[in-house]
């Protein structure tokens, strides 16, 4: 599967929707794509709040706007930022990714530059806390 992945169009998508990020207070725009098993392709921006603390990140704004739409079962997930270096999903991200997928969902991290960072799942959350605890 992992093969199967296109991850070119998944980071184009990404960049895309990163360019209607709302981040008037930390100028930080970031853009994810989510692609999921029956072939959709979700995308989320971050969207800032005037009390920061309501800020939403691209991977869980996507992440909503998916399950809203009906997909659940991500198989790829593919983050754009314009930083020297890739950055990875916040805690909060990751904890929202393990609620959808198993630890081997495939994660990457592209900067505008094409630096690229890859990562599973299990690696960003080891011990995730899931329904299999409730
Ligand atoms: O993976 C990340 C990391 C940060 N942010 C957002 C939150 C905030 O708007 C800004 C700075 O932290 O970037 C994301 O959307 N995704
Ligand atoms: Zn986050």
């Amino acid at each position: 599967m992992a093969a199967d992945i296109p991850w070119e169009a998944l980071f184009q998508q990404a960049a895309k929707v990163r360019e209607r990020a709302h981040v008037p207070y930390s100028r930080f725009p970031v853009g994810a794509a989510i692609l999921f098993e029956d072939g959709s392709v979700v995308t989320g921006c971050n969207v800032e709040n005037a009390t920061y603390g309501l800020t939403v990140c691209a991977e869980r704004g996507a992440f909503v706007s998916a399950v809203a739409q009906g997909h659940s079962r991500p198989v790829a997930v593919a983050i754009v930022v314009d930083t020297p270096t890739p950055c990875p999903p916040c805690g909060m991200c990751r904890q929202v990714m393990a609620e959808f997928a198993g630890p081997d969902l495939p994660i990457r991290s592209r900067t505008l530059q094409g630096e690229e960072a890859r990562y599973a799942l299990r690696e960003l959350l080891p011990y995730a806390f899931t329904r299999d605890f409730l």
